[in-house]
């Protein structure tokens, strides 16, 4: 069925002036386009349409086939043919610093599909527009307003602990990413949407489940398709099967966001007062102001840009509890540290989280191992000057941090998993550009605070509570390094497995002030009735 949608597509490009824009500049562009791509060292596309697709999609995984070219090319700047797009491949600070801050426009060709999903939204808007959303949505990730969603995210990960309770039997080795997935999620109800905890739940689990599982088909479905460019033809697309279900999944996400705004307007006209949802913000919402900055579309893009985005924090805390369970002595010192700083359980607010050091540089190595967006491309508007040559403006660039953070020339060991490498005497000297699990420059991710605190909300409950074994085929880093694969974002094909088993109860250094939390219900909760406190649990 494929092949022969194949040919009619190449044919349908062939007579069509819509189709030489679809095979791109190379083809058809000026001559001196394509001499100064091939200026740059790398494989020749072989065919109009599919470039170098071949190689990167097929005969392995995607991951492991990009690495491999890579490995071949760099570390010097090299063209690659993405489908149709021309594309020059950055792995080096250098280069990174040369253009990141110039080139905002996000690569066209991925990034439409990324939009059918998200919706037109900060993550894929351009130009003035972007600006304009930019600007007023920096505001809603204020520390002010960041400081009101810690308790949410404290209770989604008490949440989380309830859930899996049934599985954390030491033995089971279960896949954490759903459940983390649904965790982040609904944290998302709760901070974007402002469902309270009552309106939230009336939404059912079995509901949001399925917004968590067409989320994730979703985002198979956008690399297939950029890995299939002939489905980037929206029409062709909605004739098959995956295109249909895709689109389902779309239409359910943007009905709700929309359902939502409308339920909003509504108590707003009724007098409600504003509260502190990215909604409520975004709406412009004051006291006395009823301005509304954003149109509906706008909302909803933001709105399921917002959704889509947390699955990234809920891939790296399934990446970090696995590192966790293969790093024993490094768990232990992450509970220590959460013990001492926040108490046996509980404890979590703004103060608190920020006294989590050792934590927080677990999470910076996990995302320098495991950047969950690989790779991200821009598209180059004006020639862009490298140091090993100039891109033309048409052509899109690839920067690639997995590459750049394992890079040996700049980081120690690379393969290693050190948090310790984030302690600030050992970043001195480092180039800034070498570390970027969050982009950098004006198009950086906007959320990276809220991820940070959220994620550190919600592993030091769960390490609190839980202590993280190796699962099924994520026991050592050789396994989790076979296992690792792409689609769209990183992932461990097989599943983030994992076994957890209730953690015998400690209780802080005795330089800190009793826990008030920390009662025999506790104990006997976790440890079933007469349980008592263990004579050496005195003071670690
Ligand atoms: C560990 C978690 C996260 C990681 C690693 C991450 C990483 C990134 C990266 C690399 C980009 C740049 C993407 C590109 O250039 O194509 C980005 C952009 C963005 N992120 Fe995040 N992100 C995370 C969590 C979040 C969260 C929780 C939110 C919102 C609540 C968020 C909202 C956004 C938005 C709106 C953009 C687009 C910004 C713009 O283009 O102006 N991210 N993120």
């Amino acid at each position: 069925m494929e092949s022969v949608l194949l040919v009619a597509v190449l044919v349908v490009l062939l007579i069509s002036r819509w189709g030489r824009v679809m095979l791109g500049p190379y083809w058809w562009g000026p001559p001196a386009f394509r001499k100064a791509m091939d200026a740059f060292p790398g494989p020749r596309p072989t065919l109009p349409l599919l470039g170098n697709l071949v190689q990167l999609a097929f005969g392995g995984k995607v991951l492991h086939n990009g690495l491999a070219i890579i490995g071949r090319w760099s570390p010097s700047a090299f063209s690659f043919h993405l489908g149709p797009v021309p594309m020059v491949v950055l792995t080096r600070p250098e280069d990174y610093e040369a253009v990141i801050g110039k080139l905002t426009q996000k690569a066209t060709y991925i990034y439409s599909t990324v939009e059918s999903f998200f919706g037109v939204g900060l993550a894929t808007l351009n130009g003035e527009a972007w600006r304009v959303h930019r600007k007023h949505i920096t505001h809603a990730f204020h520390f002010r307003i960041l400081e009101r969603y810690v308790d949410v995210f404290e209770r989604k990960g008490r949440e989380f602990g309830d859930r899996v309770q049934r599985l954390a039997d030491g033995a089971t080795s279960f896949n954490v990413f759903p459940h983390l997935a649904f965790t982040a999620n609904d944290t998302i109800f709760e901070t974007a949407f402002g469902l309270d905890k009552s309106t939230n739940s009336a939404v059912s689990a079995a509901h949001r489940q399925e917004f968590v599982d067409a989320m994730e088909e979703s985002f198979e479905q956008l690399q297939y398709r950029v890995l299939h460019p002939w489905l980037l033809m929206d029409w062709l697309y909605r004739l098959t099967p995956a295109g249909r279900r895709f689109y389902e999944a779309v239409d359910m996400i943007d009905g709700f966001a929309q359902s939502v705004i409308d339920d909003r307007r509504i108590k707003m006209r009724d007098g409600a007062a504003a509260g502190y949802s990215f909604l409520d913000l975004m709406m412009k919402i004051q006291p006395g102001e009823d301005a509304v900055v954003l149109n509906d579309a706008e909302l909803r893009g933001e709105l399921r840009t917002f959704i889509s985005v947390q699955q990234t924090s809920a891939t790296i805390m399934s990446f970090a509890l696995i590192l966790l369970a293969v790093h024993p002595d490094i768990q232990e010192r992450v509970v220590d540290e959460a013990v001492a700083e926040l108490g046996p359980e509980g404890g979590v607010t703004y103060a608190s989280l920020t006294g989590l050091k050792y934590l927080e540089r677990v999470l910076k190595e996990t995302l320098r191992m495991y950047p969950v967006l690989p790779a991200m491309a821009r598209d180059v508007t004006e020639d862009a000057q490298l140091t090993d040559g100039v891109v033309p403006a048409g052509a899109s660039i690839a920067m690639v941090p997995i590459v750049t953070h394992r890079d040996p020339a700049l980081w120690e060991e690379p393969t290693r998993f050190d948090p310790d490498r984030f302690l600030p005497e050992r970043c001195t000297g480092r180039h800034p550009y070498s570390y970027l699990p969050f982009s950098a420059g004006p198009r950086n991710c906007v959320g990276q605070k809220y991820a940070l605190l959220q994620m550190k909300a919600v592993m030091s409950t769960i390490v609190r509570r839980f202590e993280v074994l190796p699962g099924k085929g994520c026991g050592t880093m050789a396994e989790l390094e076979k296992n690792l694969d792409v689609i769209t974002f990183l992932t461990v094909s097989g599943g983030f497995n994992i076994r957890m088993r209730p953690r015998a109860p400690r209780i802080e250094p005795a330089a800190c002030s009793p826990p008030p939390s920390f009662t025999d219900s506790v104990l006997r909760r976790d440890f079933g009735a007469g349980a008592t406190l263990p004579a050496h649990a005195s003071g670690r």
